[in-house]
C-alpha cells in the first residue's frame, strides 16, 4: 500500500498544497516550523480520523478558514482509491471514498493503514493511560476496521450510562433529590456485552504484539534490557473469551455501583484500564531514562508495524522528526529495521541526519509550498 497523491485545503498551514509520492522512501525537508509534520498528520488522520498532536480537530483547520479538506489517493494491490475528508469542527466529519459519499467518516477507516512515529510518542512511555488505549484501538481498528463500530458503540453506551449517573449525582448534591437509577441495569448489559467484545480483541492484540516489541526493542536498543507489556484492568481478564469477559464485567459493574453513584461515573470497563509497560522488572513509566523511553516508544510502533505486515498487511511507514533524536549506532540499526518499507515517509530539519540507505525521494518543504527535489 502506498499514498500517491495528497492535496490539502485550508489544512494546518496550508491554503493549498499538492505532494505527489511513489513507494520507497520519501523524505520531507525543511526549516523548522515550515509544514513538514503538518503533511504526515494529515495522512495519519486519514488513516486514524484522530491527529497524533491535538485531541480536537479546531487546530487542524487553517487559522481563519473555517473548514480543511483532505485529499488523498491510495494504492493498494495496484487498485487507486480516492478517500476525502472534510474536517469542520463542532460537525462531524464528512467523507467520500471513491468519489462517493460515505453514511459515517468511521467508513474510510482501513482504506489507509498507516503507522506513524512522532516525538510525541514519547507519551506512550509516560502518558496517561488513555495514550496507550489509543495506541491498542488505533492498532487494533488497522487490522480490522469493524472495530471502530464496536469502539464507537462501547463509548455512546459508557456516554449515556455516564449521563444518568451524572444527573442523579448532581440532583443528590444540589438538594433536588435522588433519581430514579432502574434503567442503569439496561445500559449495564450493553456496557458488558460491547466492553467485553473490545476488552477480548485488545487482550489478544497484546498477546500478538508481546513478541514483536521484545525484538523491536532489543534492536532498537542493541540488547540492553527486554521489553514486555501486559494488558491491565480492574476487571478479572482469564479467562479471556467474550461471553467470560461479559460476566467479569457485568460482576465488576454490581460491585462498583455504590462508588459510581457516589462519584456520578462509570469506573470500570476498558476505558478505565491500562498497558503495563516494562523494561526487564521495571515498569518503563517512572523508571526508564529519557533515551529508553525513548526506545520503548519507537518500539511500540515498530511492533506495530511487523504485527501489520505479518498478517499480510503492508502498511505506510512514516518517520517524523526522529532521526535528530537518536545516536549514530541507533540511526543505523532503525534504517536496517524500515528500509524495506513498502513506503516510508521521513520529515527532518537536517537531511543528514537521515542515514544515507534512507536517502530516497527529495521533497523541500518551504513556508506553504512542497518542491519535489
Ligand atoms: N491551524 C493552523 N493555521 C495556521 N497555521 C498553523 C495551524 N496549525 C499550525 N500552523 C503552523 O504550522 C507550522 C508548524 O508546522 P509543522 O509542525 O508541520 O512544522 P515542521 O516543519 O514539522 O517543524 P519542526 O521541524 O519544527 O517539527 C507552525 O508555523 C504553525 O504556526
Amino acid at each position: 500500500m502506498y499514498v500517491r497523491r495528497l492535496e490539502l485545503v485550508d489544512f494546518r498551514s496550508y491554503p493549498r498544497c499538492v505532494v505527489e509520492f511513489e513507494p520507497g522512501c520519501s523524505v520531507l525537508v525543511g526549516p523548522n516550523g515550515v509544514g513538514k509534520t503538518n503533511l504526515v498528520e494529515a495522512l495519519g488522520y486519514v488513516s486514524t480520523l484522530d491527529s497524533h498532536r491535538v485531541a480536537t480537530d479546531a487546530p487542524l483547520v487553517r487559522a481563519g478558514a473555517t473548514s480543511a479538506v483532505i485529499r488523498s489517493e491510495i494504492v493498494h494491490e495496484h487498485r487507486s482509491l480516492s478517500v476525502e475528508l472534510a474536517i469542520e469542527p463542532g460537525k462531524a466529519n464528512r467523507a467520500r471514498l471513491g468519489g462517493s459519499p460515505v453514511r459515517r467518516a468511521r467508513d474510510v477507516l482501513g482504506a489507509l493503514r498507516m503507522v506513524l512515529f512522532a516525538p510525541e510518542d514519547l507519551a506512550l512511555v509516560r502518558g496517561d493511560p488513555a495514550e496507550r488505549r489509543n495506541y491498542l484501538d488505533h492498532l487494533l481498528v488497522a487490522r480490522q476496521p469493524r472495530y471502530a463500530g464496536v469502539r464507537a458503540d462501547y463509548e455512546r453506551v459508557l456516554k449515556q450510562r455516564n449521563a444518568l449517573l451524572r444527573t442523579a449525582y448532581l440532583a443528590r448534591k444540589t438538594g433536588a433529590g435522588t433519581r430514579d437509577l432502574s434503567t442503569l441495569d439496561v445500559w449495564d448489559v450493553h456496557l458488558a456485552s460491547h466492553g467485553a467484545e473490545l476488552l477480548a480483541a485488545r487482550l489478544e492484540l497484546c498477546a500478538a504484539l508481546g513478541p514483536h516489541i521484545a525484538k523491536a526493542y532489543d534492536a532498537v536498543a542493541a540488547g540492553r534490557g527486554r521489553a514486555g507489556i501486559a494488558y491491565r484492568s480492574r476487571v478479572p481478564i482469564e479467562p479471556a473469551d467474550r461471553e467470560s469477559l461479559s460476566a467479569a464485567l457485568s460482576a465488576a459493574l454490581v460491585e462498583s455501583r455504590p462508588s459510581e453513584v457516589e462519584r456520578g461515573m462509570t469506573l470500570v470497563g476498558p476505558h478505565r484500564d491500562d498497558l503495563l509497560l516494562t523494561l526487564g522488572e521495571l515498569p518503563a513509566k517512572g523508571y526508564a531514562s529519557h533515551g529508553e523511553s525513548w526506545s520503548m516508544a519507537l518500539a511500540l510502533r515498530l511492533a506495530a508495524y511487523e504485527l501489520l505486515r505479518t498478517e499480510g498487511i503492508e502498511p505506510v511507514l512514516a518517520l517524523d522528526d526522529v532521526f535528530a533524536e537518536l545516536d549514530a549506532g541507533r540511526r543505523e540499526r532503525l534504517a536496517e529495521l524500515v528500509g524495506s518499507a513498502g513506503q516510508l515517509l521521513i520529515t527532518c530539519a537536517v537531511a543528514e541526519d537521515v542515514p544515507a540507505a534512507l536517502r530516497g525521494a527529495r521533497y523541500e518543504v518551504s513556508e506553504g509550498e512542497v518542491h519535489r527535489a
